[in-house]
Order: C-alpha cells, then sequence, then structure tokens
C-alpha cells in the first residue's frame, strides 16, 4: 500500500497487524475501487490534489470562528475547483458518476473537514441543468456552470415544507405581457430553507415553485433564478436572502433562505425538458411520466449510497486502526494488556461496519448502473421501470443512510473518549452522515414510498401477474408455509425475502381487515405504516444482501484464495449479523428453531475470530490516505497519543498560561470580590 511519506515509522502493533495480514491488500482495493484502472487513476488524483499540501490548514477548522471557516472553506474550494479545471480534468475520465466522478469528490474531502460551499453546485445545481433543461437551455447555462463563471444551489425545501412537495408556497405567475415569471413568497413559511450555499456563496439557484398561467395552478416546477450581481455580488431588488445560522455540521455549506417579493425572470428561465409555457402562457406538458421534475433528488439518493459507504470505510478505518494500537485491561493478568482489537464486542462493534462498507459500495456501483439502464430507457420515451427503480432508489437511501449513521457511531463507541475529540475525526463524519438520513427524501418518508411499491406489487402477485425483478420473490409468499431455513448465504438471503414478503402479507391483511371495520384506505394505510415501514426495511435487507453476495462472487471469480476466503467471511458476516439482529421476525417467518438460532450466534462469534488477524489489513484495502481521515486515531503510522498530544497543544486555549477569564471572574469570585 502507498503512503506519502514512506520512511514513517509505524506504531509496532500496527506493523505487527500488517505482518499478520493473510491476503493481497492490494487485490482488495481494486475491488472495494471497482478495478485495478480505478484504482490507478484514483491515486493519479489523489497525487495531484494533494501532494502539493494545498488541502492543508495553519490552524485547524475547529478552532476557527464559524465566519474564518467559512471563508477558509471558499478559499480552499476555490482552489480545488481551479484544480478541477486544469489539473484534474484530464484525470477525471473514470467510470463516474456524470458530470463529476465520485473520486473527484472523495478527494475533496481532503480540503474540507466538514463541507465545500461548493457541494450543491455540483451535486444538484449541475445535474438539475443537465437532467431538466432543453437542450437549447443546456447549451447556454451548462457550459457556464461547469466553468464556474456562475455558482448555484437547489432551492425547494421551504420553511413550512421540505417532505411534502406539492405543498410548496412559493408561486411563478406568467405574465404574457412582459413573458416573464414572477416569483413571489406569500408567507414567511413560504421562504425558502436550507440551500447549501445560498446563504453567501451562489449568485443562481434552481428554484422549485407553484407554477400558475391563465390563472390555474399546474404544480411544482424548476426555474432557474439569478439571485445576486453577478459582479458585485449584492443580492438583487426584490430578494431576501440570508444564512441560516449554526448547525450540528455543515457549518461550512453557508445555508441560506430566500425570499421573493414580485420577483420577475424571463419566460426561458423556467426549465422546460418536462413541460412548457408557451409566449401567450400556454402549459405544455411534454414528459410521459408526472415525477420527472424530482429527477435531480432520484440522482441524489443513487449518490448517497455510495457517498455513505465511502463515509463508513473512513469511520471504520480510524476505530479499526485505533484499536489494534489501543491496550486496556487486563482479564489475564500474567499477560500483557491485550489490543482492545482482540476483546470479541469490539469485534462486533467493527466488522459489521467493514462488511457494510463493503455491501453499499458494491449496492452503489449496482445501483448506478441500474440507474443508468432507466435513464437510457427514459430517453426512449419509456418510463416503464421508473416506478421500481422510484422505489429501489428510496429505500436503499434511507437505509444506507442510517445504517451507516448508526455504525459511524458505533465506531465512536469503539473508540472510547477519544473518539469524542474532533480531532478523531468521528464526530464530523457523523454530523456528515447523520444529516444524509433526513435531506434529499426523511427516512420514514422514503421507506413509505417504497412500501407502496411493496402493497401494489404484493396484490400483483397474488393476482399471478408478472413481477419486476427486485420483488420477483414475492411470488412465493403465498405457498401457506413458512420459508425453510437454512443457514448456508443463499438460505439466509432466502429467508430475509420471506421476512419482507411474510411482513407486507402482514400490512396488506391488516389494511383490509381495517378498511372491513369501516376505516378509509388513508386511514387503514396510515395505522399500518409502523409495519409497512418495517417491510420496507426487510425488503431493502434483502436487496442489499442479494446484491453484495452476487456481486462479490461475480468480483472474486479470478482472485487469489485468501482475498476469495476474506470476502466470503465478510459477506457471510454481513449475512449473520442482520439475522441474529432480526431472529424475532425469523421466527415468525421460517422454519428457524431456537436451537438454530444459537448455533447461528456461535457460527458469527467463530466467524469474528477468523476474521480478526485481517482486520487491520482490510481497513487498509480502503487505500484512504491519512488527508483524507483528518484523524488523530486513524493515520497510517498509529502515532495516536503523538498527535492527541500535538493537536491539544495547537489548542488557542493553551496560548496564553493564565487566561483571562482568572482576573475577571475566579479570582474576585475566590476572593469574594465579585
Ligand atoms: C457525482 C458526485 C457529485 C457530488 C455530489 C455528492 C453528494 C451530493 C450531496 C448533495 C447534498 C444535498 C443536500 C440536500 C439537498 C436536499 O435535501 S434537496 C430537497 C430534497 N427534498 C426531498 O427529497 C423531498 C422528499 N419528498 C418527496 O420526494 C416527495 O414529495 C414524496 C415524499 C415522494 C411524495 O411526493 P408526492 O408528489 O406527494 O407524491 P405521492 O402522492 O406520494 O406519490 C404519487 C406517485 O408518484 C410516485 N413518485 C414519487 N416520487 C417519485 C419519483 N421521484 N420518481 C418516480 N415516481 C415518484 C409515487 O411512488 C406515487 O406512485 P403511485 O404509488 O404509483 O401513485
Ligand atoms: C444538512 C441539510 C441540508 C439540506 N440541504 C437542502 C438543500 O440544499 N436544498 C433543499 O431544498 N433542501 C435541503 N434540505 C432540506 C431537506 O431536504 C429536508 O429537511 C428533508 O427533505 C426533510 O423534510 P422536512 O425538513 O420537511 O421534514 P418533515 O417532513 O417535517 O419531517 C419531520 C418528521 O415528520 C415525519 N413525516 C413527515 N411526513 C410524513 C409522512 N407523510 N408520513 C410519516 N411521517 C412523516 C418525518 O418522518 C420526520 O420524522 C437540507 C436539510 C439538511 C438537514
Amino acid at each position: 500500500m502507498t503512503q506519502t511519506n514512506n520512511n514513517m515509522t509505524v506504531n509496532p502493533d500496527l506493523a505487527m497487524e500488517r505482518a499478520k495480514c493473510n491476503f493481497n491488500v492490494l487485490e482488495v482495493t481494486h475491488i472495494f475501487d471497482g478495478g485495478e484502472r480505478n484504482t490507478l487513476q484514483r491515486k493519479k488524483i489523489e497525487d495531484v490534489a494533494l501532494n502539493s499540501g494545498a488541502s492543508k490548514d495553519a490552524l485547524g477548522e475547529e478552532h476557527m470562528s464559524p465566519k474564518e471557516k467559512y471563508e477558509n472553506a471558499v478559499r480552499k474550494s476555490c482552489i480545488y475547483a481551479t484544480m478541477m479545471k486544469n489539473e484534474l480534468a484530464e484525470l477525471s475520465g473514470l467510470e463516474s458518476f456524470g458530470v463529476s466522478s465520485p473520486v473527484i469528490r472523495r478527494t475533496a474531502d481532503a480540503f474540507f473537514k466538514e463541507v465545500s460551499p461548493f457541494l450543491l453546485h455540483l451535486g444538484m445545481f449541475v445535474p438539475t441543468i443537465m437532467g431538466q433543461c432543453t437542450p437549447e437551455q443546456q447549451s447556454y447555462w451548462l457550459p457556464r456552470a461547469l466553468d464556474m463563471q456562475i455558482i448555484g444551489t437547489y432551492a425547494q425545501t421551504e420553511l413550512g415544507h421540505g417532505t411534502f412537495i406539492r405543498g410548496l408556497e412559493t408561486t411563478a405567475t406568467y405574465d404574457p405581457e412582459t413573458e416573464e415569471f414572477v416569483l413571489h413568497s406569500p408567507t414567511l413559511s413560504s421562504y425558502k430553507w436550507w440551500a447549501g450555499g445560498l446563504g453567501k456563496t451562489v449568485n443562481y439557484c434552481i428554484v422549485v415553485a407553484q407554477l400558475y398561467t391563465k390563472g390555474e395552478c399546474h404544480g411544482t416546477h424548476p426555474f432557474i433564478v439569478q439571485i445576486r450581481d453577478e459582479d458585485t455580488h449584492v443580492p438583487l431588488p426584490g430578494i431576501k436572502v440570508g444564512e441560516i445560522g449554526p448547525k450540528m455540521g455543515f457549518n461550512t455549506a453557508d445555508n441560506g433562505f430566500l425570499g421573493f417579493d414580485h420577483y420577475r425572470i424571463p419566460r426561458e428561465h423556467m426549465l422546460m425538458k418536462n413541460a412548457q409555457v408557451l409566449k401567450d402562457g400556454t402549459y405544455v406538458k411534454v414528459a410521459r411520466h408526472g415525477k420527472l421534475t424530482y429527477g435531480t433528488m432520484v440522482f441524489v439518493r443513487v449518490v448517497l449510497v455510495n457517498e455513505v459507504a465511502f463515509n463508513l470505510a473512513k469511520a471504520s478505518t480510524i476505530a479499526v486502526r485505533y484499536s489494534a494500537i489501543r491496550r486496556q485491561s487486563k482479564p489475564k493478568p500474567d499477560e500483557v494488556e491485550p489490543q482492545i482489537l482482540d476483546y470479541v464486542t469490539q469485534q462486533h462493534k467493527l466488522f459489521i461496519a467493514i462488511a457494510t462498507a463493503h455491501a453499499l459500495q458494491l449496492c452503489s456501483t449496482w445501483l448506478w448502473e441500474s440507474f443508468s439502464a432507466v435513464l437510457a430507457q427514459m430517453k426512449g420515451g419509456n418510463t416503464d421501470t421508473l416506478p421500481e427503480f422510484h422505489a429501489l432508489s428510496s429505500c436503499l437511501k434511507a437505509i444506507s443512510t442510517s445504517d451507516s449513521a448508526h455504525l459511524i457511531e458505533q465506531c465512536r463507541h469503539a473508540c472510547g473518549g477519544h473518539g469524542y475529540m474532533i480531532s478523531s475525526g468521528i464526530p464530523n463524519l457523523y454530523n456528515f452522515v447523520s444529516a444524509t438520513r433526513t435531506y434529499e427524501g426523511d427516512y420514514t418518508v422514503l421507506l413509505l414510498q417504497t412500501a407502496r411499491f411493496l402493497v401494489k406489487a404484493y396484490e400483483q402477485a397474488e393476482a399471478k401477474k408478472p413481477l419486476t425483478p427486485t420483488v420477483s420473490y414475492l411470488a412465493h409468499a403465498f405457498s401457506g408455509s413458512r420459508a425453510t431455513w437454512d443457514n448456508s448465504p443463499d438460505g439466509i438471503i432466502r429467508s430475509f425475502q420471506a421476512l419482507a414478503a411474510g411482513k407486507t402479507a402482514v400490512c396488506v391483511t391488516n389494511m383490509r381487515k381495517r378498511m372491513r371495520a369501516g376505516l378509509s384506505q388513508v386511514d387503514a394505510w396510515e395505522m399500518s405504516t409502523i409495519q409497512l415501514v418495517a417491510a420496507a426495511e426487510a425488503h431493502c435487507r434483502a436487496v442489499i444482501a442479494d446484491t453484495y453476495r452476487k456481486e462479490i462472487v461475480r468480483l472474486t471469480a479470478n482472485s487469489s484464495p485468501n482475498v476469495k476466503v476474506v470476502m466470503d467471511q465478510l459477506t457471510t458476516l454481513y449475512l449473520y449479523y442482520w439475522a441474529l439482529e432480526r431472529t424475532g421476525d425469523l421466527l415468525m417467518f421460517t422454519s428457524v428453531s431456537q436451537k438454530d438460532l444459537v448455533d447461528l450466534q456461535i457460527a458469527y462469534e467463530e466467524l469474528l475470530l477468523k476474521i480478526r488477524p485481517n482486520a487491520v489489513g482490510l481497513v487498509d484495502a480502503f487505500d484512504l490516505r491519512d488527508e483524507l481521515l483528518h484523524s488523530t486515531l486513524g493515520s497510517y503510522d498509529g502515532r495516536v497519543y503523538e498527535r492527541l498530544m500535538e493537536e491539544a497543544l495547537k489548542s488557542p486555549m493553551n496560548k496564553e498560561p493564565v487566561s483571562d477569564a482568572y482576573s475577571k471572574y475566579l479570582r474576585p469570585m475566590m476572593k469574594g470580590k465579585l
């Protein structure tokens, strides 16, 4: 594994762990990266972007005031954007997620402990231009946006509504006299709220507003709106814009608010790929599917699965390396204190994090490929696969973000007190990832979208109609008997599918019962939503487990024997872990016995011991440079205590031997003179 400094002194415990590792680390790196070619290109990009030291700060971000932090983040965003235009442009021809590859996105993490104020520009503004504009509109806006001549964001959420898009209150009323739209915020709750970069950075944004023309409302549509002068950056007349204040994370993203006072924009600034307003105000619907204006959200949901996998890989790298150098307690009085990684409970906390990072990474690639296929079909006018894809991307976004946030927090627990230090890197990772569970569609709300699809699919299965691939297992939901338990990987995956089918069946039965008892369909649905969320979660687990297993079998077909073994151990661990987390459900919906579950628990514990010698090798295989980890606990060399002390000494509190607070408050209070 290449590191920036080849002459470093490595902590002896970490060196011992690396010597113990019995598989080829680089081969696993290639699996995680999606192939050797991707690894080589990633490394080239990282070398160009990071070796100059431009990502480093003289003073840690955490010691800066909010204003200094923001300005520093803008400074570095500009450096990175310039690199992207110049040095990195040629290198970024990876198998990429559209306009900016995930590798470019990831490398940027070395520059920011929180996030770049440009995140929404690349993450949503540019993708909306690509996905919602006509070709003419695109040829005008896209080059300017890609060249960063204009910087934009995505302003959809309002103070009063985020989830319920149809409830947005901002209006865009067409005036045929001037051929303009008049944007207006009629209430306080209609103010746009949350858009990243809106507070101070951007001069344009995508605004989602209720479209009115000829006195009729046509629902929400996207518009491109200039909000600041292109030269002076002063907000334009009719615009009220500002920053929303401190948050749990995202503090360098200047999330903002925005209100309009009868603010006029040209007709051409409505993004017209899916619907148009003609000069005379006639509304023309172009798209075949009513929800295509939600396309950018679907894109970001897909991207987020990859994003959280990467952040989970970081957290597990930090926690596993730290657990290898940390020694604590003395269970055997005559022996030295063990590495905390030797405690089975510690392995239980951490190895699932490594396995989940792999599972989500592979699912994200598979999801991206499915998305590309859906987009290709839609180009030809066919939207048949969109409902299934919406259900799939919704649940994968919900479960991947929720599991990752939970496991990153578990990694923090695994690092004891030191994990609570900002310098460990874990709090920032947690703050970032916990937000992903909420934004781009809240966890519960998205799982309920998947549940809608599952219920419909169940009814189709009942009527013996054909099923789409991800729910084909529902065809076996009507056998009348419980699924046969079998603890092979394929057997466990079948059991997860049986749980999803069983839970969906329970929901449908309960809803029907409730409706027979007099509840409306809406109320019967509402009363069943706890179970519907559980059914969607079970469905998603079955999809992840199945995809993870199939992808690993495929990707390791030509791997060396030990890589095959260790990758198989991780997938099996994932399956055992979730089977043991869901024992109650297994007892309800499969033939599993108490003895089977006791045996499974023992097999799980034995698997932890088998993975243990390779744990550091497995996180080394994520190949995360120290610059990306920002961690005193997780650096490659394991100099944890030295780094903790170095960071502590940087605290501005240590600049003076006696704090001013002594003479101002402590002394007077202690001398009774306050
Ligand atoms: C490559 C690297 C680039 C860098 C990027 C890195 C990372 C990027 C990070 C970016 C940072 C982002 C920061 C955050 C940004 C935001 O949060 S932006 C705001 C996001 N907001 C939301 O996600 C709102 C969530 N709400 C909704 O999506 C919808 O309102 C809803 C909950 C889905 C309900 O919509 P509604 O119109 O009310 O529909 P329903 O009545 O419930 O359903 C009607 C039918 O429509 C189907 N449907 C709904 N959505 C879609 C869709 N998107 N696609 C296809 N179909 C959809 C739904 O299933 C219903 O179908 P039927 O059951 O058949 O009736
Ligand atoms: C860090 C961050 C960055 C963001 N960036 C942007 C941005 O750049 N642009 C932008 O437009 N927006 C942005 N958002 C807003 C984000 O998209 C919304 O916060 C998110 O979609 C959730 O909507 P909400 O806040 O209205 O939550 P609410 O819908 O009010 O959710 C509150 C609770 O109600 C529950 N709930 C709501 N509806 C239902 C239902 N139908 N059934 C059951 N339960 C329900 C939810 O599950 C949740 O528990 C950002 C948010 C965050 C936190």
